[in-house]
């Protein structure tokens, strides 16, 4: 994979022979981004993504001798789910990074009440909006279907959820391929970051993202509209 010029944006792309040592890659990385925001400006922001690709990520961050205290950790996406559930996104953070040194962050969950929703959403948008923009860093996934965050093909808010001029953070979206109804963060929040990250593994992943860099409609694979809107170059971490 080449250094590539999607439709807008450009992605640099960094690839490693395995999985742990990508993980530490990126957690190096991503730590020095939140060092340098908190030298600078006193604070650092990250939102991070669920599924099971982050974990071996999370942990090594999770370790980074930077001050956890002047860090907000937030989700880039969540499922309808209790935080207890095995697919909740938050049990993943909460389990996985926010320990070790990174106990010490704050962390504001997008799934704070039961499900309630437009108030539920309402709630969300009003705490993504306290933690103020832009996040330093956004690290995002990505599905065998070209989702990302919770851009689901067919979804059912997604022409709101991704367009650019989005002025809202928080929205809803169900689809088919979704499992449960979801909470994401719009797309000018993950685009703005000036440390966007897709972080994904395995070659059939990859496949996925070429075809993705190339031509084609965002309603069919919704990684795109990242990959075109980016404000910042997307840094694709990726490993077999
Ligand atoms: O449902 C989700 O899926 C994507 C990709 O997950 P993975 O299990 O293939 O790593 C993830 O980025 C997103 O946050 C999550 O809600």
């Amino acid at each position: 994979m080449k250094a590539t010029e999607a439709t807008t944006a450009v992605s640099e792309s960094h690839e490693f022979a395995s999985r742990p040592a990508l993980a530490e890659a990126l957690a190096a990385r991503v730590a020095a981004a939140l060092a340098e925001a908190i030298r600078t400006r006193g604070a650092a922001s990250i939102a991070v993504s669920g599924g099971s690709t982050p974990k071996a990520f999370f942990a090594n961050l999770s370790t980074a001798d930077i001050d956890w205290s002047k860090v907000t950790v937030t989700l880039v996406d969540e499922r309808a789910v209790p935080p207890s559930h095995e697919r909740s996104n938050q049990r993943l953070v909460v389990t996985q990074l926010l320990q070790n040194r990174a106990a010490a962050a704050g962390f504001v969950p997008l799934w704070s009440v039961p499900m309630d929703g437009a108030r539920l959403v309402d709630l969300a948008d009003a705490a993504i909006g306290r933690i103020g923009r832009p996040f330093d860093v956004v690290v995002l996934g990505m599905g065998l279907d070209g989702h990302t965050a919770s851009f689901f093909p067919g979804g059912s808010a997604l022409a709101e959820a991704t367009d650019p001029a989005a002025t809202r953070s928080v929205m809803s979206m169900e689809a088919e391929g979704a499992g449960e109804p979801r909470l994401t963060l719009t797309l000018p929040l993950l685009v703005e970051a000036p440390l966007l990250v897709l972080h994904i593994e395995g070659k059939d992943k990859l496949q996925v993202l070429t075809e993705a860099l190339g031509p084609g409609p965002e309603t069919a694979l919704p990684v795109r509209a990242v990959l075109r809107h980016a404000r910042h170059p997307v840094n694709i971490y990726w490993a077999p």
